[in-house]
């Protein structure tokens, strides 16, 4: 299993904030375009224009797999997401809008948390 216990502590308390966010970021109402990846099966335009998909799931099992060495890796990831969506629909679009508003959450509950630290 992956126990906390094997992980370094400086490295643990580092990624605290990352489980935090990624908690906060998948119970938001506007989360639901971005918690699983966008089936590119279905949506094969989609794999043409975007060219890293990333989605919140994914970003769990990285952070679950010890996969982010810093928090800077975890925040590109996740702002990723967001700017895939901002290529990929238009601003006034459902999904656009949920983009827009998921970004701002993210980026004022990460300050909240790494302000100061
Ligand atoms: C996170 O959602 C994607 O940015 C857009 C998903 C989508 C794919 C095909 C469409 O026709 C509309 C939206």
């Amino acid at each position: 299993t992956n126990s906390t216990e094997s992980i370094p502590i400086r490295l643990n308390k580092e990624l605290a904030p990352c489980r935090q966010v990624l908690d906060d970021l998948e119970s938001h109402d506007e989360a639901w375009p971005f918690l699983l990846a966008v089936n590119t099966k279905q949506f094969p335009t989609y794999r043409k224009v975007i060219r890293n998909p990333m989605d919140l799931q994914t970003i769990g099992k990285r952070l679950s797999q010890n996969e982010y060495k810093s928090r800077d890796e975890f925040v590109s990831d996740v702002r990723l997401i967001f700017d895939n969506c901002e290529t990929f629909n238009e601003d006034n679009s459902p999904v656009g809008k949920a983009g827009h508003t998921l970004r701002l959450f993210f980026e004022t509950r990460w300050a909240d948390l790494t302000s100061g630290k």
